[in-house]
């Protein structure tokens, strides 16, 4: 209904009522005016018969299809009376024609009144639309607000329901925290609950058990007073035995005394002075070697060598040769097959008398290339199995040193190595940069080399360091004989000192492990200058060594010491005082026969050799 009436002028969009009618009525409906709701100005035109009461009857009705209907019925009783300002004049009965005159004009007039009518209920009609008009803008601005409001409580609801819905899941996820909280103390409760009846059955246990107790602990009390009195008797077993124990160590001291007397015993029995012999394996850079060397005795103490066959000149010396058999006996014999380890078992009780008290002195001797540093030091890369004697023997010392620890035994270790090349003193444990110049000195009946390092030695582990050190110092040259050979005597020097903090006995020892330069002859060498040289100092020393060895023997008055640097450095531990033993070092070569048949006379010539009797040195 709303919308009919707008599309008749009426813009409630905009708030706004306009409502014009002018072609047939006059009626003007301002808005303004109807917002303040002041009566409706009508303008009704005076030309009107209508009377002001009849207007206002018509203005009482409420709807436009009563409106029509009252006019309807204005209308009736109009065509069947006639109107009353018209009065017809008397005609007579034949004038028709003046009848039929006054009828129209009745009619006419009648017409026109009607048309008054009509008009006027026009105007009703359009007042009231106008009336519908402002009503209905009023009741459009209404439900605009009302929408609005609506609108409004609609957010503000919804708000509210979504605060609503956070409020109840936040209150609904408490809900549920409380009951699994509520759950777990009931659990817990039951728990509880339970501890409390084991623990009530316990306690009732722990009543009837206290009674047990309290008689076990008087039948203990008993036990204990039995005991005490026993423990009385028992401290004075322990006291006893006390005694015993002190007494037995007494003689544990004696009995270590004893074994070392019997173990000096065993090795003068050994002789002060003793070779052993060792054959180098053949190495792939030796080729193909006839085999020369046999040993004839399972006690390992000889060897036969064989002249070969490419030192005869003709076939017909293959007779000659089957006879030119040359046989050595020795303290040991190693054959090819021997091992570093088999090596230092049988020279270990000589590094023990070091740590006994005596001067000990070990050599490797034999021609270039016959394994005397591989005997003494190992191989360029040493394995546990293949290291030599230097580092087992250390090793063994310091084993050893504190194994007599417990015995009330000190012991302190001092290194030193040292290397005599062309006659002159290097010390292999200085800076080579900062050569010094060395002297052999003998002071108070002890043998010293001036300017020469002497390192403290605490571990096994610390002279690793020091042999690698002597090693990249040590003098290497080469010679025909030898791509890398040795061209000086290496002497490495343990200076061992104990002191017995239960007896007050001290002892001091030394050892000596030497690598002496390759002794093969001149002719042998092929030598020249420099290396002429070297090969005749060496051959000087080695010589002087075997003189003194031999004057020993000889117990001659004068023994030659000074007549090399290595003789008057080793003369305290080659004499009376001290244990030497010599490895003779032999190639297997066949083209070696000559320099190892001179090594094994000179080893023989040593070995016939017995040097007096060792003793302790007691410092
Ligand atoms: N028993 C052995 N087992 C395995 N290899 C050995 C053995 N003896 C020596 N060799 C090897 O033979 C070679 C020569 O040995 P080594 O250098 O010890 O001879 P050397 O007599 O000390 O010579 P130099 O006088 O030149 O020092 C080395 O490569 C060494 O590793």
């Amino acid at each position: 209904m709303f919308r009919t009436r707008a599309t008749k002028g009426v813009n409630l969009e905009k708030n706004h009522c306009f409502y014009s009618r002018t072609a047939s009525t006059n009626v003007t409906v301002s808005q303004s005016s109807l917002s303040k709701k002041r009566p409706l100005s009508t303008t009704v035109p005076s030309t009107s018969q209508a009377s002001s009461s009849r207007s206002k009857s018509l203005f009482s009705v409420g709807t436009r299809s009563s409106t029509n209907a009252k006019t309807a019925a204005a209308k009736k009783p109009a065509t069947s009376s006639a109107p009353k300002g018209a009065t017809a004049p008397k005609r007579a009965a034949w004038d028709t024609k003046g009848k039929l005159e006054d009828l129209t004009k009745q009619f006419e007039s009648f017409r026109k009144e009607m048309l008054n009518k009509e008009n006027m209920a026009q105007q009703v009609v359009e007042q009231k639309d106008q009336a519908i008009v402002k009503i209905e803008c009023e009741m459009s601005e209404q439900l605009q607000s009302a929408n609005k409001e609506c609108e409004k409580l609609k957010n503000e609801l919804q708000q509210k329901n979504t605060e609503f819905e956070v409020e109840r899941e936040s209150f609904v996820k408490k809900l549920k925290e409380l009951k699994d909280e509520n759950a777990a103390l009931q659990d817990k409760l039951e728990l509880v609950n339970q501890q409390l009846r084991t623990e009530q059955k316990m306690s009732a246990k722990l009543r009837l058990d206290e009674k047990d107790l309290k008689l076990d602990l008087e039948a203990r009390d008993n036990t204990i007073q039995q005991n005490l009195s026993k423990i009385a008797g028992l401290d004075t077993r322990v006291k006893e035995c006390e005694g015993v124990i002190e007494e037995l160590k007494r003689d544990k001291l004696e009995h270590e005394y004893e074994r070392r007397k019997l173990h000096n015993t065993i090795q003068e029995l050994k002789g002060n002075i003793r070779v052993f012999c060792r054959v180098r394996p053949c190495l792939p850079s030796d080729g193909e070697q006839e085999n020369i060397y046999s040993y004839p005795d399972i006690d390992q103490k000889k060897i036969s060598l064989t002249k070969p066959l490419s030192f005869n000149e003709t076939a017909i010396n293959e007779t000659l040769r089957k006879t030119e058999k040359f046989d050595f006996s020795f303290d040991k014999v190693f054959d090819q097959s021997s091992g570093q380890s088999d090596i230092f078992e049988e020279i270990s009780q000589l590094v023990q008398s070091a740590l006994d008290g005596y001067n000990v002195c070990i050599f490797a001797y034999g021609q270039t290339g016959s394994g005397k540093t591989y005997t003494m030091q190992g191989p360029d890369m040493p394995t546990d199995s293949s290291q030599g004697v230097i580092p087992r023997s250390i090793a063994q010392i310091f084993q050893s040193a504190s194994q007599l620890e417990h015995m009330g035994w000190k012991y302190t270790i001092e290194a030193s190595f040292l290397e005599i090349y062309n006659e002159k003193i290097f010390d292999l444990l200085g800076n080579p940069g900062k050569p010094e110049k060395h002297e052999i000195q003998t002071a108070s009946g002890d043998v010293v080399v001036t300017n020469l390092t002497i390192v403290n030695v605490g571990h096994p582990a610390q002279v690793k360091g020091l042999m690698e050190t002597a090693v990249k110092n040590r003098h290497v040259a080469e010679t025909m004989l030898n791509a890398k050979s040795s061209r000086s005597h290496s002497v490495f020097t343990l200076k061992i000192k104990g002191v017995n903090s239960t007896t007050s006995e001290t002892c001091a020892g030394k050892l000596h492990l030497v690598d002496l330069a390759g002794s093969e002859r001149l002719k042998e060498s092929k030598a020249e200058g420099e290396r002429l040289k070297e090969t005749c100092c060496i051959n000087t020393s080695l010589s002087a060594l075997g003189n003194v060895i031999m004057s020993l023997a000889a117990k001659k008055s004068h023994v030659p010491f000074r007549d090399s640097k290595l003789t008057y450095l080793l003369q305290n531990s080659l004499g009376g005082n001290s244990k030497t033993l010599m490895f003779i070092n032999v190639s297997p070569r066949e083209e070696h026969f000559s320099e190892s048949i001179n090594s094994l006379r000179f080893a023989t010539k040593v070995n016939n050799c017995s040097i007096g009797t060792a003793k302790k040195v007691i410092k």
